[in-house]
Order: structure tokens, then sequence, then C-alpha cells
């Protein structure tokens, strides 16, 4: 990947816009060119959604933003960008221009993406341009999903750089018009349109039997893998034979494409205002990021789909900086952490003293093998003082001080501190246990000395402020 970190987002629209927060926000500098006097506008406003989203996927914290400028001139936008993705409106005439003019201007190494939904690499390439397909998904920066169609080499390179912005290319086999998601996407969409035109069902009902059933199993397992679940014992075989024939009778109209009238598209509107009409637009994103944010960290446990992508960007980010004492957790505090007073819940603080226990452990050589190998430390008694609110995007950095660490006892004092001080302690004593047998044991050998050595280091240190105090004391 080119050392130069800086994309040029051409056309700053709904994708665009999600574009430029995707590059910013995982570090890169971010040149743009769109000729409305909105463009600025509008892409802070879904700046403003990435930077109170994205961040809460991760328990690391992202790298610094990059710069974001904005030109007039095209030559200028596209200087020294090592990707350059156009987004702008469909129409095949406006992608040719403008691919006319960035292979003119583009340095030989950059990669050119063009976010298009449905045409063809060879369309956008007819009159001489170099571009392949990388059609995203919206909201950009929170979906992984990434289609990458054309010249094989290009898309490796191009492959390379969307996993270090924390995405997920699908490079798709063969060229075909509208890719792979935007097909099944399109023979949904015309099958909904049949339906509410003839009265089946209204647009809030048909998102109903999308969003109580099937679109909760996709994200998880996708269509395949779930259909060999619903085959029982016989798997994928028994499926086919049991709904296969199904395919020859009417359940769908398929090609048969609804006439796009006035009166549909009143009738569809209409629904849409009165399903919706009650939040704004913006509003509604920031419920759509909350949820995916949710069901993304959901899956991110498990390591299922979107989940694996995040964990896999994750291990790629930096691990904090050792000063005087151990920092066991560095991360924004997500927008789902806070509560109806506007700040942290009390329940998370909990949480984020948990993960820097965890990170302590591992740290002492109590990770993943050795859990599994049935030794582990539990948390027999916690005391958390609130000092100071912490707030959605703060940066929470947690250090870990040993108090105790000695036989089967291992006693950490977590100082939960963000830029202008500490904001809570958690102190936490924990005790070793054979997860085999349920009772309390010794550490094995190689752990004790491990947390012996820590506990040593941190003798040497002033006793925490706050440290040994009971409920309600001054
Ligand atoms: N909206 C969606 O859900 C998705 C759209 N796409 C694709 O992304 C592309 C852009 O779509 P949207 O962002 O939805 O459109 P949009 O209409 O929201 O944004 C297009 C932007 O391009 C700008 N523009 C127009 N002419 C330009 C030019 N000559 N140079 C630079 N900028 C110019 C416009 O001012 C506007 O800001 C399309 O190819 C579309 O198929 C891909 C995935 C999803
Ligand atoms: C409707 N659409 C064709 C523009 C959809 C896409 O291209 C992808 C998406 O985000 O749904």
């Amino acid at each position: 990947m080119s050392a130069v970190k800086k994309a040029c987002i051409i056309g700053g629209g709904v994708i665009g816009g999600g574009w430029v927060a995707r590059f910013l926000l995982n570090g890169w500098d971010v040149s743009v060119f769109d000729p409305d006097p909105q463009a600025e506008r509008k892409i802070n406003e879904v700046l403003a959604n990435a930077r109170r989203s994205l961040p809460s996927l991760y328990d690391k914290a992202l790298p610094a933003e990059g710069a974001l400028t904005f030109h007039a001139d095209l030559a200028e936008a596209v200087a020294g960008a090592a990707w350059i993705q156009e987004s702008v409106p469909e129409r095949l005439e406006l992608k040719h221009k403008i691919h006319g003019q960035i292979s003119e201007l583009a340095g030989a190494e950059a990669v050119i993406g063009s976010s298009t939904s449905g045409f063809k690499p060879s369309e956008i390439n007819e009159q001489g341009a170099r571009a392949v397909v990388a059609h995203p998904f919206n909201p950009v920066y929170l979906l992984p999903l990434v289609e990458l169609v054309g010249n094989a080499d290009t898309c490796v390179r191009a492959s390379d750089i969307l996993c270090s912005v924390g995405m997920y290319p699908l490079t798709v086999r063969k060229e075909i018009d509208a890719h792979i998601a935007d097909r099944l996407l399109e023979a949904v969409w015309r099958e909904g349109l049949w339906l509410i035109k003839d009265g089946i069902c209204t647009t809030e009902e048909l998102d109903e039997a999308i969003r109580m059933g099937f679109g909760l199993r996709w994200a998880q397992m996708g269509l395949f893998e779930t259909y060999r679940i619903a085959g029982g014992d016989a798997g994928m075989k028994h499926f086919m034979a049991q709904f296969g024939p199904a395919l020859a009778w009417e359940w769908t109209k398929l090609m048969d494409v609804p006439e796009f009238t006035e009166e549909l598209v009143e009738l569809i509107a209409g629904q849409s205002d009165a399903q919706s009409g009650h939040m704004s637009i913006r509003e509604l994103e920031r419920l759509r990021d909350d949820n995916l944010i949710g069901m993304m960290r959901a899956l991110k446990k498990s390591g299922s789909g979107a989940g694996g992508t995040i964990n896999d960007h994750e291990s790629t980010l930096p691990e904090p900086e050792p000063v005087d004492l151990t920092i066991t957790v560095s991360r924004p505090i997500p927008q789902s952490w806070t509560d109806y007073n506007g700040h942290m819940n009390e329940a998370h603080y909990v949480e984020a003293s948990a993960q820097a226990t965890d990170k302590f452990m591992e740290m002492i050589g109590c990770g993943a093998d050795y859990l599994a190998a049935g030794g582990s430390y539990v948390t027999v008694e916690n005391h958390v003082r609130f000092l100071d609110e912490l707030h959605e995007g703060d940066l929470l950095s947690i250090t870990t001080q040993v108090l105790k660490g000695e036989g089967k006892t291992m006693h950490l004092f977590h100082r939960l501190q963000k830029a202008d001080g500490v904001a809570a302690t958690v102190e936490t004593l924990l005790l070793h246990m054979d997860l085999n047998a349920r009772g309390t044991s010794l550490p094995t050998d190689e752990v004790a000395a491990k947390l012996g050595v820590f506990a040593q280091q941190h003798a040497g240190l002033p006793k925490p402020d706050g440290a040994g105090r009971h409920v309600g004391q001054r």
C-alpha cells in the first residue's frame, strides 16, 4: 500500500460523505471535490453522525483524524491521492466525463474507484478510463461491505486499502449489471412494490415482515447458511427437496416490473410518510446507526459476519503507549453507554473496569489458552467511586495498579481517566479459580510469577487515593 494516506472523494452526497467519514476517521487526509455549494454542510452533518457512531464499534481508539479539505479545482483535489473515489449521480455520461478527467490527473499508483450501484467497470471505462467498481453500502462509515469489480491487480491493491480502514472487500468474480447485492435488493424492492400496489400490504407492514423475521437472521448468517439450518438434520439437500418445487410456483413476479406511474409513487411515498414522517431523516439516520452499533457489537462477541471484520481491524489498531502505570484500556465512550442523564451510565464504569481486568489478566498470561485449560480469576468484590462525568466521545484510558498479587489473591486498582483528570476509580478484588472444580485454587507458577513482577514494581508506588474505602466514607 502507498505510504501516502490521502483519499480524494469526488461527489460528496449521501455516499461520498460516507466515504469521507470512513477515511478521515481512520486517519487519512481527505480532499473533496463537489461543485454543490451545500456539499461542505452536508458532509459535516454526515461526519457528525459518523463521529458519534464509528468509534463505538471498537474497544481501542481509532487513529487521530486526518485533515479534511474542500477544493474547487479537481486537479488540486486529486493531487497526491492514493485512493480516488467517484460518487457522482448514477448517470453514465456523467461518470464518463468525470473518469476521463480523473484518469488524466491521477498518479499512476492511485486506485480509482467508482461507487456505482449498477454500471459494470467495462461501461465506466469504455472511453479509456481505468476505474474499478468499489460499491459501498449506506452508511459507508459503518457498513463494511464494498463490492470490488474490475482489473484483478487493482482489486488486490484496493482490498488492502479497504481492509486498513475496517471495510470488507468482496471481489466479484465476473462483472454483471448491479454486481451481487444490488441484484438481490432490486428483486426484493420490485416484489415489495408489487405487494403494495396490489393492496396486499402497506410499506409499514412490508417492513415489519422483514425486520421481525428474516432481516434479523440475515445479518449473522446470510441466506444459504440460514436455509441449511431450515433443512433440519438433513440440511441443504432436504431444504432444496422441500422448497425447490415452489420456485416454479407463482411466489414472485420476477422481471414483471410494476409500471412506474405517478399513482404508484404517490401511494408508496404517502404510506412511507405515514410510517416514518414523524422523524426527520437525520433522526432516522441516528436511530439506524445506534441500532447498527448494537447489532454489530453483538456480532463482534461471536466474530460472526461484520463482527469478524471489526475484530480483524481492531487487532491492527495500536496498543496504547505505556506510561508510569500500565494502561489497560484506551477507548472512546460509545453513545450506547450514555443514559437519560446525558452521561455514562453507572453500569458501564464496571464494564470498562472489567475490560481493564481482562486485559491485565492477558498480560500476566491468563488469556484464552489459560482459560481453556481451566484456570481463571473471578471478581469477588468491587468498589466504584464516581468522581466526574464521562460523556459520549470522551477518550477513556484506564491505568491498573496492583495492590496485592499473591497466592490466590489479585487486588487491583483501576483509575478511569479522561483528558482532564480521573473520572472514577474501581477497586477490585479477584480470586484465582479452577473452572473445572468450580473452586478457588492457586494460579500456575508462570502466572504467579508474572503477577508477582507487577506487584513488586507497583509496591513502590504511593497507595492510591481512595483505595480501601467503604461506602459512605467522606
Ligand atoms: N444512495 C445510495 O444508497 C447508494 C448510492 N450509491 C452510488 O453512489 C453514487 C452517488 O450516489 P448518492 O451519493 O446517493 O448521490 P447524491 O445525489 O446524494 O450525491 C451526488 C453528489 O455528486 C455531486 N456531483 C454532481 N455532479 C458532480 C461532478 N461533476 N463532480 C463532482 N461532484 C458532482 C452532487 O453535488 C452530489 O453532492 C451513485 O453512483 C450511486 O449509484 C452506492 C451505494 C448506495
Ligand atoms: C438503492 N441502491 C441501488 C442505491 C442501493 C445501493 O446501491 C446499496 C445500498 O446501500 O443499499
